[in-house]
Formats: structure tokens, C-alpha cells, sequence
């Protein structure tokens, strides 16, 4: 997964590159507001020098000081407010563009990220870079921005001071750059607190989102108090953590304050000794104080500013590794001639397989399954059946050896040639947001309505569907689903109907279904496998019985493969695990279960149903 925050990562580096991706496409606003900019900071440190203008022209008892005064004093005070309102509005729309912009490009690195790397972190930590990290790049780029102005502001300002007596200021910047020191002590230490809490914030967010999602077996197993228990600790350090943050965030103004009440002492100590020598008379000094109340606010911002600053630091560092994890699936260059398609013939040489933890999962495979053919996969719970299924559509890639598509390595091909040939109907089909008809349509793209309605009908789809209160355009809302898991199943039978792909991956369904929806479902997958290269993850004897060949796997391998006479008759594990589990002695005159046994995911409701799934190792 992206790797986190990088304390040795430079802030300057994070920012320029959110300056050179998501910003300079709107440079003309950006200089629009950086001259609104200007102009405030002029305006504040006019305001200086003007009231120095006046206190001289009362000095002198100028007449026209009673007009000019005041005047001067309304438009510069306009002005700035006129800018300051424009500046903020024009850095708001762009801040806010930036935003949608990071936002759609997380998504959709997201959606394409290698399978490996996007499971390596729980969905709702991910979903916390969405609001919480692009949250503070937001805050951190206004920051910036208020840090710009603020020291243009005092930069001006000083333009004023040393028009005004440039000793007494070229003292004062000694004194600020000395006592500015500890402000970078102080932020590294933010910096690092901050980064902490971001991670400990998504681990809470997980934590929550885990015992809720699996509150049934929470209650069921009275886990409550172990997740109580473990849930508060997670609370209370990021506790801890905030205390912690707060604690050193809330150094930073008062190191500033302090800092300016430093900076005011040794203003009075310079205006005495100069005022002695007459360097300076009364108006420059007042206009020397105003310059520096006008420059004290904007110089303490430049402190809050620089933390959160790196707190943006942190959210752009997880943000911009997430946008520069490498795709490991390199696209092919084969495309089928339109209205083409695979024969369905599958053949695996010597693949091997270990996921990005090192767990090798699959060793030496070699399968050629032949196109139009029912290939039933049996084996223990961790066997290496699924993982066989991911190979084939290159949701992983294999580590070493070779997968063909009708003598072709599936890498050649693009990956939508490739995965336009599979059809995927798994126990946990997915339903988006939208209508039942779009779901179904989501099979084949630009599918008509005829079309889907067809599927659902082979798919034994139509009866339910039709009952729904708006019936096909009923929407679906993943968050409220109301579907049974039959019911799932079914609309994604017809979804792998209306594909008509050559290849069909079948992950059978465990779960506890009532007789006549089993039944439906088994005719639909029926009409569905007829004709194509079907590889089904078995759990029923009918389906093993059925099938051209059946595959038995063994901690990562294939240990034999025939037909369910030919197997029995090797011995070997396939043998041992229907006798472990099946009473076939001769008095019996059916085979009969030993034991009861649950599935994990559901009930069986016969015991033929559980006769072949062998689990728990
Ligand atoms: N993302 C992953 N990272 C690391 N190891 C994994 C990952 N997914 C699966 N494994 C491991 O790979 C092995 C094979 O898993 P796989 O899901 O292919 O088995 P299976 O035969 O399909 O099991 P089941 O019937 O329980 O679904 C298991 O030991 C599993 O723990």
C-alpha cells in the first residue's frame, strides 16, 4: 500500500507538487489574487506612513490635513477591504477546484490500484484520505495563502519602518530572527504528532467499521466486551495524541506573542536612544508603532500558519502515495476483431503465485482446460481456488509461469479483451447504486432493455424483480439493500447472461437458500454454463457429479484431477475427505453425513449439499 507520512520528505517538495499538478492550471486566478495581495499588504503598511503624514501635518498645524486626513485614511482602509473580499472569494474557488479535482483523481487511482495494494488497507481508512487528508490540504493551502499575504504584509511594513529610521529597524529584524529559532523546534514536533494521529484517526475509523459490519457475530458470539475493551483503547490514544497536539499547537501563539512583546521592548529601548540623538522625532515614532501593530498580526498568523501548514504536509505526502503506487498490471497489445471473441481454451504452465506479504499461495499449476468444458475446483478452505480464479482475469498477476488464452499469454491481451471474455458470478455479488435494469445492463455495455429483461428471465430474475415497487427501474441503494442473498445471486447470473462471455468463473453459492430458489438458481447457472469453459469452486456433490473434470487442490496445488469414479478410485486426499466425511459403508444404502458441519457462510440444508465441501484443513 502508498507508504505514509515521510518526515524526511521536504515541505517544500510536497507543496511544489501540489503546486505543479493540481494549482498552475489556475495560475491567471492565483496571480489575480497574489496582486489583491499586494495590494492589501500596501494598504496596511500605507496606513503606517500615512499616519505619520498626519501626525507631521498637525505637527506643522497643516489646514488641509482635515481633509486629506481622513480621506486618505477611508480609501486606504477600502481598499484593502475591497481586495481582501476579492482575494478570498477567487482563492476559495480555486481552493475548493483543487479539492473536486484531488478527489476524482483519488477515486479513480483508486478503482484502478492493483488488487494487491488496495487490500492491503481497510476500505475505511481509505475512505478517510477522501474527507479527512484532502480536508487538511484544503486548510493547509488557505494557510498558505494567508501566509503569503502576511508576509507580504510584513514586508511592506518594514519597507515603511526603515523609510521612517532604517537603524531602529534593521535592530528589530535581528531581534525577530534570533527569537524565530524555536518556532521550527517547535513545528517539527506538530509535524510528527500529526502524522501519528492521521493514522491512528483511519485505525479508529476501522476499528468502528469493523465491529459494526459484524455485529450479528459480535452478538452471537458476545464479543461485545472484547470490542468494547479494544475499541477503547484505540480512542484513548488517540486521545492521548490530541492532548498531546493541542498541547504543542498551543505553543506556537503564545511563543509568538511573547515574541512580539520582545519585539516591542526593544522598539522602546531603540525609539529612546534614537529620540535622544534626534534621529526620530514623535510622528515617526507613532508611525513606527502602527507599523509594527500592523505587522505583530500578520507575523503571529505566519506561526499557526506554518503548522498547519505541515499538518497539509502530511495529508499531501499519504495523498501523493497513493497517486504514485505503481500499476504492476501492464496492459497487453491484443485486441479481438470486432464481434469476436475466445474460444475459451485455458491452459496454466508452471504457475506460481505469493501474494505482496510473501504467502505463496500457489506452486507449480499446470491445467489445460478445455474451451466449452465444466471444470469443478475442489479442495480445503485455503486451498488456492479462488486465488486460481483472480489469475485468470489478471486481478493479480501470476509470479512465475504462464496462463493461455486459447494459446495466447494472457498478458498479451489488453486487459478488456481479457476480461470481456470472463464472466465472474461469485457468492458476494456486487449491486451499485442505480436501477435493477442498469444493474443487470452493467453485463454487457449498451445492452438494450429487451436484452436485460431476457437475462433476467433465463436468469429466474424476473419473477422478484417484477414484484419490486417500480419493478425493473426500482433503484437500488447498496447502503439499504433489501435483496436476499438468492435473490443477489440471481441478478448476477442474468448480469453474466447478458456478458455471453466465453469463460465462466463460478464461485457456487454456499449459502442457505429455500428449496425453490436453489432450484431456480441451479437451472439459471444451468442455461448459463452451457456451451462455455466453465470453472466452478464446487460445494455440491450434483455440481462435482456434473462437471467434464474435477480439479482437487492441496495447499497451493493441483494433486489430482479426473472424474469423481477415476478420483475415488486413486484414493488420495479426494477419497479421504468424501470417506472422512461420508458414511459410504456397504449397509448404508445412501451416503449418509457423519457429521454436521456448518459452512461458515450459511446452513446446508441437505446433506448432499455439504458433501464436497472439504474445509478447515
Ligand atoms: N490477499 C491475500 N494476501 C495474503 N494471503 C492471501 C490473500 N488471499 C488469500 N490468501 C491466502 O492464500 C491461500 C489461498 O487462498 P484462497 O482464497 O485461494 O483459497 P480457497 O481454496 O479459495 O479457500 P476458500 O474455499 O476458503 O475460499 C490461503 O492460505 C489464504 O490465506
Amino acid at each position: 500500500m502508498p507508504q505514509d507520512f515521510d518526515p524526511n520528505r521536504s515541505a517544500s517538495q510536497a507543496y511544489g507538487r501540489l503546486w505543479r499538478d493540481w494549482l498552475r492550471p489556475y495560475r491567471a486566478t492565483l496571480f489575480l489574487t497574489l496582486m489583491l495581495m499586494v495590494i492589501v499588504a500596501l494598504a496596511s503598511a500605507g496606513y503606517a506612513k500615512f499616519i505619520q503624514m498626519v501626525i507631521e501635518g498637525f505637527e506643522t498645524a497643516s489646514n488641509s490635513v482635515i481633509w486629506w486626513g481622513p480621506l486618505g485614511i477611508i480609501v486606504l482602509t477600502l481598499s484593502k477591504g475591497v481586495s481582501q473580499y476579492l482575494q478570498n472569494v477567487l482563492q476559495n474557488q480555486v481552493m475548493s477546484r483543487m479539492q473536486a479535482d484531488i478527489q476524482t483523481k483519488m477515486y479513480a487511482s483508486l478503482v484502478t490500484m492493483d488488487l494487491a495494494h488496495l487490500l492491503a488497507e481497510s476500505p475505511s481508512a481509505l475512505s478517510a484520505r477522501f474527507s479527512a487528508d484532502v480536508e487538511l490540504i484544503r486548510n493547509a493551502s488557505r494557510q498558505v495563502f494567508s501566509a503569503v499575504t502576511a508576509i507580504l504584509t510584513v514586508i511592506a511594513t518594514f519597507g515603511v519602518m526603515l523609510s521612517i529610521d532604517w537603524a531602529m529597524t534593521l535592530g528589530l529584524i535581528l531581534i525577530f530572527a534570533l527569537a524565530f529559532g524555536p518556532v521550527g523546534i517547535v513545528g517539527a514536533r506538530v509535524k510528527a504528532i500529526s502524522a501519528t494521529t492521521q493514522e491512528e484517526i483511519a485505525q479508529m475509523v476501522s476499528s468502528v467499521d469493523e465491529g459494526l459490519s459484524g455485529i450479528r457475530m459480535v452478538r452471537a458470539y458476545r464479543l461485545e466486551d472484547r470490542l468494547k475493551d479494544s475499541s477503547k483503547a484505540v480512542f484513548e490514544n488517540l486521545y492521548k495524541l490530541r492532548v498531546s497536539l493541542v498541547k504543542w499547537q498551543a505553543i506556537l501563539s503564545p511563543m509568538m506573542e511573547i515574541l512580539g512583546g520582545l519585539a516591542v521592548g526593544a522598539l522602546f529601548f531603540l525609539v529612546a536612544l534614537r529620540m535622544r540623538s534626534g534621529a526620530i522625532d514623535l510622528a515617526g515614532f507613532i508611525g513606527l508603532l502602527t507599523a509594527l501593530g500592523v505587522a505583530t498580526n500578520p507575523a503571529r498568523k505566519l506561526g499557526g500558519a506554518y503548522a498547519i501548514a505541515l499538518q497539509g504536509q502530511a495529508a499531501l505526502d499519504r495523498v501523493f502515495a497513493l497517486f504514485d503506487t505503481p500499476n504492476t498490471i501492464r496492459d497487453g497489445s491484443f485486441e479481438f476483431a470486432s464481434g469476436d471473441k475466445a474460444k475459451g481454451l485455458v491452459e496454466f504452465r508452471d504457475v506460481d503465485f505469493t501474494y505482496p506479504d510473501g504467502f505463496q499461495a500457489l506452486h507449480g499449476i499446470n491445467l489445460r482446460i478445455e474451451a466449452g468444458k465444466t471444470y469443478a475446483f475442489v479442495g480445503r478452505s485455503g486451498a488456492g481456488k479462488s486465488t486460481v480464479f483472480n489469475l485468470l482475469p489478471r486481478l493479480f498477476d501470476a509470479t512465475s509461469g504462464v496462463i493461455y488464452l486459447d494459446g495466447r499469454p494472457i498478458t498479451e491481451y489488453t486487459l478488456p479483451a481479457l476480461r470481456d471474455q470472463i464472466s465472474v458470478v461469485s457468492q458476494d455479488s456486487v449491486l451499485l447504486s442505480g436501477s435493477v435494469l442498469e444493474n443487470i445492463s452493467f453485463g454487457r455495455e449498451g445492452a438494450s432493455e429487451v436484452d436485460c429483461i431476457k437475462a433476467a428471465k433465463s436468469a429466474a430474475a424476473h419473477k422478484f424483480i417484477t414484484k419490486l415497487p417500480e419493478g425493473f427501474n426500482t433503484h437500488i441503494e447498496p447502503a439499504k439493500i433489501k435483496f436476499s442473498g438468492g435473490e443477489r445471486q440471481r441478478l448476477s447470473i442474468a448480469r453474466a447472461i447478458l456478458r455471453d462471455a466465453p469463460i465462466l468463473l463460478l464461485d457456487e453459492p454456499t449459502s442457505a437458500l429455500d428449496a425453490e430458489s436453489e432450484n431456480q438458481i441451479r437451472t439459471a447457472l444451468d442455461v448459463l454454463s452451457e456451451g462455455r469453459t466453465t470453472l466452478i469452486i464446487a460445494h455440491r456433490l450434483s455440481t462435482i457429479l456434473d462437471a467434464d473434470q474435477i480439479v482437487v487442490m492441496d495447499q497451493g496445488a493441483v494433486v489430482a484431477q479426473g472424474s469423481h469414479d477415476e478420483l475415488l478410485e486413486q484414493g488420495g486426499i479426494y477419497a479421504d475427505l468424501f470417506n472422512l466425511q461420508f458414511d459410504l459403508s456397504p449397509e448404508s444404502s445412501a451416503p449418509k453425513r457423519k457429521r454436521s458441519f456448518s459452512n461458515g457462510q450459511g446452513r446446508w440444508k441437505s446433506p448432499l449439499e455439504g458433501l464436497v465441501k472439504f474445509f478447515g484443513g
